[in-house]
């Protein structure tokens, strides 16, 4: 269960997570336009995801996510899938980023004084609200219907097929409210999952869950779990990212991961990105040594950050080892 701390030791203090998945095939011409998002390349043009990951280790990435954000059995079901075709295209997102880590690094090791890292692969399991595709994963507002129960049901399956599939560790993203951090949690006892999982919020205002429920209570929750290894922040604005640093270093002894977006904001009706307090590679970077210094030990970027971010990042990081 050390993988993570290994890999943040070998990276001197504080490792790189990959960039935006989704904005990068975006990027390359894939078009998400429906509610399976960018999971429908995994059905479409599954070569471009692991170029994809490819470009992300080119960049210095230490861990890779996969491309199940958005993927999940009804989701694909509701394409006309069966639930083996649904199965083998999570599997297949676990596979591409193994193959893409895999080829790397077997080109890389036989180099000598090359400063990359054998990557690991975060499987990834985006929220109900990503699910939803109404935006819901910024707002934690998933109705009175919506149980805890109802929400492990939701990600049961899916965990257990990419469990299966042998990723290095499981990566919750954008969870917006203490339901679904408990379901998550409940859910990796239930499966007595046995590799390290990270659990990661969004965060609208810089001080709660999307929910409006504090982090406290989150937290409270995941801190009786040693199932879960890593907490944190992904697809916020980075101008919140400091002060949560340093909230989440008060409320927890786990590690902490944060990978903000660009600080562009979702528009879930209109599936599009609005520009808002915009962040340039540059101005991402020179942030993102604050939220190393504060205490992040896992720093990346999510939507609208792209490898050229990744490669500054990695570059900025190895350049100015921590204190
Ligand atoms: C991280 S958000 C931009 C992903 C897309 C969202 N779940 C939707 O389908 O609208
Ligand atoms: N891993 C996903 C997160 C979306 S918020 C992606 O990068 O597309
Ligand atoms: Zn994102």
């Amino acid at each position: 269960m050390r993988v993570v701390e290994d890999l943040i030791e070998k990276a001197g203090g504080c490792a790189v997570v990959d960039g935006g998945l989704s904005t990068q095939l975006e990027k390359h011409g894939a078009q998400f336009n429906d509610s399976l998002w960018s999971a429908a390349c995994l059905i479409q043009d599954p070569d471009l995801i692991k170029l994809v990951h490819m470009e992300y280790l080119e960049a210095g990435a230490d861990i890779l996510i996969t491309s199940s954000y958005q993927a999940s059995l009804p989701g694909f079901q509701s394409r006309g899938l069966s639930i083996e075709e649904g199965e083998l295209l999570l599997k297949k997102s676990v596979e591409l980023a193994v193959q893409a880590r895999d080829k790397f690094w077997d080109a890389k090791k036989r180099i000598s004084g090359h400063s990359y890292n054998r990557a690991l692969v975060a499987a990834s399991i985006g929220s109900y609200g990503a699910y939803l595709a109404d935006g819901s994963e910024y707002s934690g507002c998933y109705g009175p219907s919506v149980g805890v129960e109802k929400l492990k049901d939701f990600h049961r399956r899916r965990l257990q097929v990419l469990v299966e599939a042998g990723p290095d560790l499981l990566a919750f993203e954008t969870i917006p409210n203490k339901l679904e951090a408990q379901a998550c949690v409940e859910l990796l006892e239930e499966e007595n999952i046995q590799i390290p999982s990270w659990i990661c919020f969004s965060s609208v205002d810089g001080e709660n869950a999307p929910s409006g429920e504090n982090f406290k209570e989150c937290l409270d929750i995941i801190n009786t779990s040693d199932k879960v290894s890593v907490v944190g922040i992904n697809c916020a604005p980075p101008h919140f990212v400091q002060g949560l640093v340093q909230k989440f270093k008060e409320l927890t002894k786990k590690i902490i991961v944060v990978y903000p977006n660009s600080g562009e904001v979702w528009d879930g009706r209109a599936k599009r990105w609005l520009p808002s307090k915009c962040f340039d590679d540059e101005k991402f970077v020179s942030f993102a040594m604050r939220w190393r210094d504060a205490g992040a030990k896992l720093i990346g970027g999510c939507c609208r950050t792209t490898p050229s971010t990744i490669r500054a990042l990695s570059k900025a990081l190895k350049e100015n080892a921590g204190p």
